[in-house]
């Protein structure tokens, strides 16, 4: 007799109290059917999946066991919650996700009452579960906090900061770690290795004393699922040592993707007395799907991909990544100068240091999730006489702003920080956008801030951040694909503080920063083609600012216009007190910045954000003729009046 298919469960499944409804033995197929969809969606999107395969299990199970949402269920970084999100009345739109109007993402609080805390920066879950937990706590009402951190996030201060302050949330606070044994690239460092001791090497108790153990603690049997593995019973133990001591029950070594195990050990958890409780839970990540196992590091993140064969859509041939052009021009520059270091927070190839590494292994350091301590480090390295570089994507920089500010600009050591992502970014959206760097940099004393506007451009910016021993110094480019002009044999020494006029005009003047310059000079033939003559600046350098050039440029056009990829606060705003310190627009001149707008701007296509950002040549052809719309209906009132 033919096999009678069985009809699907996903299907059915539209909240987790519709999952809550299926019996135990249900759930395995659930967690199959979730594993398809989740590898289907995004082979069409393109995203991230590898640690939302890694999770499925879990996944399921998290919401099963616990009361989701009053139990707070909060994922860190949240770029493993796409099955969390098809399981939470998401599945409708999953093939929306990471596109303009579509789903984010990550968590994100406006999408649903199942994401209770939005993320996409690492290491902050552990905390907000605590505060979930705590005001629950004092409110007196249900609902705990539950936070599922990576073993690459848990690398980060903020993870022991928030553990070393859980006692007081009692059974309140849960925290799932689920280790994978990856970040995005090989997880490094002592923390990592003592995981991997931990599942691997070590000495596990035998099934009466777990039992015992956990009998004491946690009033629910467990006997009947422990029973049914000698594997189970191995593998769970007590007393995990750093986590004991830092005031949590310790609860594993699990396996993560065995939901006869996890459902049991959760319902027992769940109905603890004590806590709070650290659940250690060993996943594979890119489970279930062949080619994501069998290369962790290149299914993080995907294009649209075929799911048959596991080949993700290819690019077309273009210009090089600024990435990577970065990680060249660095390795190169240290092949003759032995000072030069390089320093990831986690991101070896994003950050192009991929190319550094292989070429200098004994100078380059992957320091994990510790953007803190990336700075600090490279202060100290500065201190001491070497040229350390700092390649930290601009949003993540963010986390380390009193480290720039105490450690590297107050003692004005020369950290040379490279700041990639600089600008909007496209699919991961406003978490992820380096918007503020130049605000939060150019506004230190002592700090050099250059921002590249070609990928010829870098290199000569790292060249001239090599040789700056005086103090920090701060490049910024861009996510993607150089502009396509030619790389240069040797690299220029660029003067502090100086730019460059790329077209010199009568009327209209445009001082450009950074990557916007390709569009200046779009809107500048545009202009030119209306009869106005438009110079267009590149000013390079948002400090020092190049005070000659700006005087020249705004006393001797009619219309002035800055424009960069980056908030209120940057290279208009210097430019703006400049101007007014020396009464350079008392006389007239039309001067006006544009800037990234006041908004947290959502995922979309980058060329379709900057267009919502106006900082495309369209948007600076309309400022510059509505500065000169202004002027004569000035005068047209005027002379009305
Ligand atoms: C503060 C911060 N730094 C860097 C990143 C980039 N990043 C995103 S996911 C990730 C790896 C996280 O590893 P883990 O927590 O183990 O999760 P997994 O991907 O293995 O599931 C990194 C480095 C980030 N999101 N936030
Ligand atoms: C979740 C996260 O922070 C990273 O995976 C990030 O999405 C990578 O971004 P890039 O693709 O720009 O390297
Ligand atoms: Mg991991």
């Amino acid at each position: 007799m033919a096999d009678i298919p069985q009809t699907p469960l996903l299907d059915t499944v539209h909240t987790p109290d519709d999952l809550r409804r299926l019996a135990p033995e249900q759930l395995r197929q659930l967690a199959d059917e979730l594993r398809t969809e989740t590898i289907s969606a995004v082979g069409t999107t393109g995203g991230h999946l590898g640690s939302g395969l890694g999770v499925v299990e879990l996944t399921v199970a998290l919401h099963y066991v616990f009361n989701t949402p009053d139990d707070r269920l909060i994922w860190d970084v949240g770029h493993q919650c796409y099955p969390h999100k098809i399981l939470t009345g998401r599945r409708e739109r999953i093939r929306t996700i990471r596109q303009g109007g579509g789903l984010s993402g990550f968590t994100k609080r406006s999408e649903s009452e199942y994401d209770p805390f939005g993320a996409a920066h690492s290491s902050t879950s552990i905390s907000a579960a605590l505060g979930f937990a705590i005001a629950n706590k004092l409110a007196g009402t249900p609902g705990k906090g539950i936070a599922v951190i990576g073993d690459g996030a848990m690398s980060a201060g903020m993870a022991y900061e928030a553990m070393n302050n859980a006692e007081q949330a009692g059974n309140r606070l849960v925290v799932i770690l689920n280790d994978n044994d990856m970040s995005i690239a090989p997880p490094v460092g002592g923390l990592s290795a003592y995981l991997s001791r931990m599942v691997s090497s070590r000495e596990f108790l035998g099934v009466r004393d777990v039992l015992k153990k956990l009998a004491k603690r946690f009033p629910r049997p467990i006997q009947k699922a422990a029973q049914k593995t000698d594997e189970f019973a191995r593998g769970m133990t007590m007393g995990g040592t750093l986590f004991e001591e830092l005031g949590f029950y310790y609860v594993g070594p699990i396996d993560g993707h065995n939901l006869d195990h996890l459902i049991p050990v959760l319902e027992n958890v769940r109905d603890a007395e004590q806590g709070p409780i650290l659940i250690h839970v060993v996943t594979k990540k890119g489970k279930g799907y062949a080619p994501a196992e069998a290369a962790a590091d290149k299914y993080h993140g995907v294009q649209k991909f075929d799911v048959i064969t596991g080949a993700q859509a290819k690019a077309p041939p273009g210009p090089p990544a600024y990435q990577n052009v970065f990680g060249e021009t660095l390795a190169k520059e240290a092949d003759s100068d032995p000072r030069i270091c390089a320093i990831t927070a986690a991101m070896p190839s994003g950050t192009g240091l991929d190319r550094f590494a292989n070429a200098h292994p004994e100078r380059f350091f992957d320091v994990g999730i510790a953007e803190q301590h990336a700075v600090t480090f490279a202060a100290g390295l500065a201190a001491q006489g070497m040229r350390p570089f700092c390649a930290i994507y601009s949003t993540f920089l963010q986390r380390a702003y009193d480290q720039v500010v105490h450690d590297v600009a107050i003692q004005n050591l020369p950290v040379r920080f490279a700041i990639d992502r600089a600008g909007l970014v496209g699919a991961d959206g406003a978490t992820h956008a380096g918007s503020f760097d130049v605000t939060y940099l150019a506004s230190l004393p002592n700090m050099v801030v250059m921002a590249a506007a070609d990928e010829a451009e870098l290199v000569h910016m790292v060249h001239t951040c090599v040789n700056h021993d005086s103090g920090p110094i701060a490049v910024r480019y861009p996510r993607g694909n150089g502009v396509g002009v030619a790389l240069p044999e040797t690299p220029q020494l660029l003067e502090i503080g100086k730019g460059r006029v790329v077209r010199e005009g009568k009327k209209v003047a445009i001082l450009s920063l950074g990557t916007r310059l390709a569009e200046a000079l779009r809107a500048a033939d545009t202009l030119e083609a209306k009869g106005l003559s438009t110079s267009v600046a590149d000013l390079r350098f948002a400090k020092p600012l190049d005070e000659a050039l700006i005087r020249r440029m705004l006393t001797t056009h009619e219309v002035a216009v800055t424009i960069e990829e980056n908030a209120i606060g940057g290279l208009g705003a210097h430019v703006l007190t400049m101007a007014s310190d020396e009464g350079l627009i008392d006389g007239g001149l039309k001067l006006r910045t544009m800037r990234l707008p006041d908004i947290f701007q959502d995922q979309d296509k980058p060329e379709v954000q900057y267009a919502q950002a106006g900082l495309d040549a369209d948007a600076i052809v309309e400022t510059v003729l509505k500065a000169l719309r202004h002027n004569s209906a000035n005068v047209t009132e005027g002379a009305r009046a």
